[in-house]
């Protein structure tokens, strides 16, 4: 025989399309890097808000996307996504609880889940359970930007565990927002006026309530510590939210007047805690004696004090780290540092 030998045909794989459900903060962010990117293994395939959707054949580079979803399909908000096959890549930039329902439902029909919404891995046990028993055999659940925006605080428990570390504590800043808050407060400005500069930079929850009750806090922690082998649920954790009960209980369209009843008492605790000296930080704990959360005051040179705006600053006791704790502090909320930690875990499963 002579000639060439023959090399048979391989099919190059469909490159996977991505689902991006939610164009607000994050999700207009994420746009704006994929296109700049302008990955060809990233192909949009759907974009959604919670009205309608718009499908992407293999476009990479949607500028005219916002009028164009305007125009596009009725939808109606649910996580029944026509088009997409397995392999394709769900992302969800939403805070939507009954999306968050979708997430296992996605990874059993063989789609990818990449998640900054933290309601998937910090809703109820059992979900969580679930959507770590399917993320196996190729399927896979990106979380990196659900706690710290990114920060390398899951992977590092992971890591730290899978070297068989256990892990002893967890102390942390994890509110971008309350950070922010929270950060050179003396009373002095509403702290009102300081929630809605904080909307208006994008770091708080669509609702800012989520974040002022600890709530969004909570659902970190909770993330947090079923990753570092604490399998908490909610209710074992003790939450003190700053909301006063009207607050809580106020209208939507009623929490910007009612967030003025937070001025007067948060000034004066504010002025008590400069008076000794200190500072205060929303801080959030663990460890095998329980979990809570709420409003600290601390030294100013306390190494959870020194963050500055929204930054997150995490400590963490294992094995190894028994002395002195492991410290990861950065960024922990913002369109750019969360849309940049989607898009990492996009990459991952595109390189997988
Ligand atoms: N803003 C930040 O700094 C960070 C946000 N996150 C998380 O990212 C998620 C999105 O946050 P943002 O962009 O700030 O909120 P956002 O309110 O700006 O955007 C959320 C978008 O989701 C849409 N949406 C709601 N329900 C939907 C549904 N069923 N289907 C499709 N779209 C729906 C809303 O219309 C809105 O446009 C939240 O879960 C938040 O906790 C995580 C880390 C940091
Ligand atoms: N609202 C959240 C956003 C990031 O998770 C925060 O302020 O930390």
């Amino acid at each position: 025989m002579s000639g060439r030998p023959q090399v048979a045909e391989v099919a190059k794989p469909a490159p996977r399309r991505i689902a991006l459900l939610g164009v607000g903060t994050v999700g207009r962010a994420l746009l704006e890097r994929l296109r700049a990117l302008d990955d060809p293994r990233l192909p949009l395939g759907l974009v959604a808000n919670s009205r309608r959707r718009l499908p992407l054949i293999g476009a990479s580079s949607p500028r005219a996307w916002p009028d164009a979803l305007a125009q596009g399909e009725p939808h109606d908000g649910s996580g029944a996504l026509p088009g997409l096959a397995p392999g394709d890549i769900v992302v969800d930039a939403t805070a939507s609880a009954e999306l968050a329902a979708w997430h296992p439902r996605w990874l059993r029909q063989g789609l990818h889940v990449v998640s900054a919404n933290k309601l998937g891995l910090g809703g109820p046990l059992l979900r969580q359970h679930e959507i770590r028993a399917l993320a196996t055999d190729g399927r896979h659940y990106g979380d990196a930007a659900t706690v710290g925006a990114g920060l390398p605080l899951l992977r590092t428990l992971r890591e730290l565990r899978a070297g068989g570390d256990r892990i002893g504590a967890v102390v942390g800043v994890l509110s971008g927002t309350l950070a922010w808050l929270f950060d050179g407060y003396d009373g002095c400005e509403p702290f009102s006026a300081r929630v809605r500069a904080a909307v208006a930079q994008g770091y708080a929850e669509p609702d800012p309530r989520v974040d002022l009750s600890g709530e969004d806090v909570c659902r970190k922690l909770l993330i947090l510590a079923r990753t570092a082998g604490y399998p908490l649920e909610q209710a074992e954790v003790r939450v003190d939210s700053l909301l006063t009960p009207a607050l809580a209980a106020a209208a939507p369209d009623h929490v910007d007047a009612a967030l003025a009843e937070l001025d007067g008492p948060l000034a004066e605790r504010a002025a008590r805690t400069a008076r000794d000296g200190k500072v205060l930080r929303y801080v959030a704990r663990f460890d095998a004696a329980g979990a809570r959360i709420g409003l600290e005051a601390l030294p100013a040179d306390d190494p959870l004090a020194v963050g500055r705006g929204c930054d997150n600053r995490v400590a963490i006791w294992s094995t190894r780290y028994r002395d002195r704790p492991l410290q990861i502090q950065g960024p922990g909320a913002g369109a750019e540092v969360t849309a940049a930690a989607l898009l990492d875990d996009l990459l991952r499963i595109v390189a997988s």
